[in-house]
């Protein structure tokens, strides 16, 4: 239960249904406004098939406060929490067992996060297929790794994963080829390639993807309508990561030196002391016409997806990575935890389609006080992906390949459109 699961999760089902299957999203009471509103965009569409189901999530009885059903909804970032929500989202077993003996679907996918889903749809014969949200690059390259970077939960998701049906992947067979054959041919998994699911043509609701846009997205487009083609850069870390105030203030410094456009995302709401403590004084003031700072959440896709925005500064989370392939945009690549490390690795040096900004330490979702990335190298990441040159045409042009190459592949015939009729009649079979 975190954006960067929940948002793909909800292109995904409406995936399905273009296949003329029924889609059910089962979530919790304080995510359901978020399903729902993202549902009820694109009822109009043919093909419409999706219910919601919730279940109580068991917030106050493992001492989080009420409503705390989400990860980037946490106090804090303490262990402790995080271990509570852990411990309160495996009490939602029973719940689902529940409901699956109520709704009995032909199949659940289940997030990674879920390992103990494998048994209760197997108590009732229900194939389970695991979703990972992460590219077959990561994938590949954490079961490769030595076992000793597996956590005890890692450890036990991996062995759900074995004993489940299969496993979809967001992301397309053309972008990661031998990793897709490595995961599949070579250790031997079972898994289907159906996206990016962001490209559903049911998902059209591009400006509120997630939450509510924090800037009227009429306004943004109209700034960036003013700009030449590939002259902004767009900077944002995704939905879970909160950057220090000296780390804000060194992207801040960099940006202004680099002399380049910019669209900056800062998770921070609006209040003059805030600011004055993370931005240089008059920084907004001097930027004015030249930087849009959006506090809180920002229409990403529509943002990539406007002809203005030439180069994405990212954490490498995989949603965005995948965004960032479809605007054919060059990336700097910025990762902070989790997968992000390996999707660096995946578009810098097998995709070659971004720059490191020369992240070395993994932070945590609240970053770290003794560890920032310097103004310098932030001026010279985002000028080699920006500025015209040979080496940023060259990247430019292999994004753009790309992004052509994950349309193509959800069209009619594409490897991921294929790959998803492949599942859906292979369940259906199996379903009798
Ligand atoms: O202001 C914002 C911020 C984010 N997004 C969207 O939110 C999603 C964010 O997902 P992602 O880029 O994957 O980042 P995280 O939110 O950090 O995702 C978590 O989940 C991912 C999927 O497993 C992992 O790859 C990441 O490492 C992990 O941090 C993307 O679709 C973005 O377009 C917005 O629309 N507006």
């Amino acid at each position: 239960m975190a954006p960067g699961h929940m948002i793909p999760i909800i292109d995904m089902a409406r995936l399905f249904t273009t296949q003329g299957v029924k889609a059910t999203i089962i979530t919790t009471p304080f995510n359901e406004p978020l399903v729902a509103k993202t549902i009820e965009r694109t009822k109009t569409c043919s093909g419409f098939n999706i219910d919601i189901k919730t279940i109580k999530f068991p917030a106050v009885e493992v001492g989080l406060p009420e409503g705390c059903e989400n990860i980037d909804s946490l106090p804090s970032n303490e262990n402790s929490a995080r271990a509570s929500f852990m411990t309160a989202t495996g009490m939602l077993r029973q719940p689902l067992e529940q409901l699956l003996q109520d709704c009995r679907p032909h199949c659940v996918v289940a997030d990674m996060f879920f390992p103990w889903a494998t048994d209760v749809a197997a108590k009732f014969g229900i194939p389970r297929l695991v979703f990972h949200g992460t590219s077959f690059f990561s994938l590949s390259t954490m079961l490769s790794a030595k076992g000793d970077i597996f956590t005890k939960f890692l450890k036990e998701a991996h062995e759900a994963e074995v004993r489940s049906y299969g496993v979809v992947v967001n992301s397309f067979y053309e972008l990661e080829p031998a990793y897709a054959n490595l995961y599949i041919k070579v250790l031997g998994r079972k898994a289907w390639h159906i996206g990016p699911v962001s490209l559903c043509k049911e998902a059209e609701d591009k400006g509120q993807r997630g939450k509510e846009s924090s800037i009227d997205t009429h306004e943004c487009l109209k700034w960036l309508n003013t700009k030449n083609n590939d002259s902004v850069v767009y900077i944002c870390f995704g939905s879970l990561a909160n950057l220090t105030d000296s780390q804000l203030m060194e992207i801040a410094m960099g940006l202004e030196a680099s002399e380049q456009q910019f669209i900056w995302v800062v998770k921070k709401g609006k209040g003059k002391k805030e600011e004055e403590d993370w931005m240089p004084k008059g920084f907004e003031k001097r930027m004015e016409g030249k930087g849009l700072i959006i506090r809180g959440w920002a229409p990403q896709v529509l943002i990539l997806d406007h002809e203005a925005v030439g180069g994405f500064v990212t954490h490498c989370g995989c949603n965005s990575t995948l965004e960032g392939v479809i605007a054919g945009v060059p990336m700097v690549t910025w990762p902070m935890f989790a997968d992000q490390f390996y999707n660096e690795k995946l578009v810098t040096e097998v995709l070659k389609i971004g720059v490191p900004v020369g992240a070395q330490q993994c932070v945590n979702m609240m970053g770290n006080e003794a560890y920032s990335i310097k103004k310098e190298a932030i001026v010279k990441a985002v000028r080699r992906i920006i500025m015209v040159s040979e080496e940023a045409k060259e990247m430019r042009s292999r994004a753009k390949a790309l992004g052509e190459m994950a349309r193509r592949a959800m069209e009619k015939g594409g490897s991921s459109y294929s790959d998803l009729n492949a599942l859906i009649e292979e369940l259906k079979i199996l379903s009798g």
